[in-house]
């Protein structure tokens, strides 16, 4: 491989809402051996230094938010800086929706209090300059939320046991307005949108589609 690809792989992150089937999607691209797969660091977010981060936060959004996403920032930031052999980094959501998504939905709920949401953007604004923190690709997992919920409930991830599914249906219009309309902030790479309302047994077809979007294969521009 040429010596870019080493110092920026072909990077891929994909973004939904909570229970849209991202692990799932991740797992699997993981048999190929030209893609690194970086799941979100959550047993970071789980044990930071011997805090649950992501339990405090749901546990007091209004006390914890600005602690829990300053810190989902910096492991992001740290997984999009990742060194890697292969040609392709694909990466479960990014800095972009930690800021845009989960970030602007803690603001506008007033979770986090306005000079903490400018804290964290003017960490984001120099991150992002000063970084490389650029995608490529966007895989957008689109669901509605009814689905999403449903899987949250399944899963049943114990911090998540009080999300209530207003959140999950605002998330989705956050996702809408930044992925599908574009007109929350800017849309940093093409966006490929998958069906991920389609069960587990069938949504294989549906990645297999993009895959060779996903890794590469096509030197063309993406058709529209
Ligand atoms: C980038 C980013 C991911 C992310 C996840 N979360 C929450 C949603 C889920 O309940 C859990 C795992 O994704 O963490 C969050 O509050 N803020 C986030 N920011």
């Amino acid at each position: 491989s040429s010596k870019s690809e080493l110092c920026h792989p072909f990077t891929v992150a994909v973004e939904g809402n909570v229970g849209s089937g991202k692990t799932t999607f991740l797992n699997h691209f993981n048999k190929y051996e030209n893609v690194a797969v970086f799941a979100e660091p959550i047993e970071l977010w789980r044990d930071c230094d011997g805090y649950n981060l992501l339990d405090l936060m749901y546990k007091d959004p209004k006390k914890y938010s600005f602690t829990f996403q300053s810190y989902v920032q910096l492991t992001m930031l740290r997984q999009h800086q990742k060194k890697i052999q292969q040609p392709v980094k694909l990466m479960e959501r990014s800095i972009y929706s930690a800021r845009y998504c989960f970030v602007e939905k803690m603001s506008r709920d007033g979770l986090m209090a306005p000079p903490a949401v400018a804290v964290i953007d003017q960490w984001f604004q120099y991150v992002t300059k000063s970084q490389d923190t650029n995608l490529d690709l966007i895989v957008y997992l689109r669901t509605s939320p009814e689905v999403a919920y449903e899987r949250i409930l399944k899963r049943n991830r114990s911090e998540e046991r009080t999300v209530p599914f207003e959140y999950i249906k605002a998330l989705h219009e956050i996702h809408e307005d930044w992925l599908m309309k574009k007109t929350l902030h800017k849309c940093n790479a093409p966006v490929i949108v998958l069906n991920a309302n389609l069960d587990k047994s069938v949504i294989e077809e549906e990645y297999q589609k993009y895959e060779p979007h996903i890794l590469n294969l096509n030197k063309s521009p993406l058709r529209a």
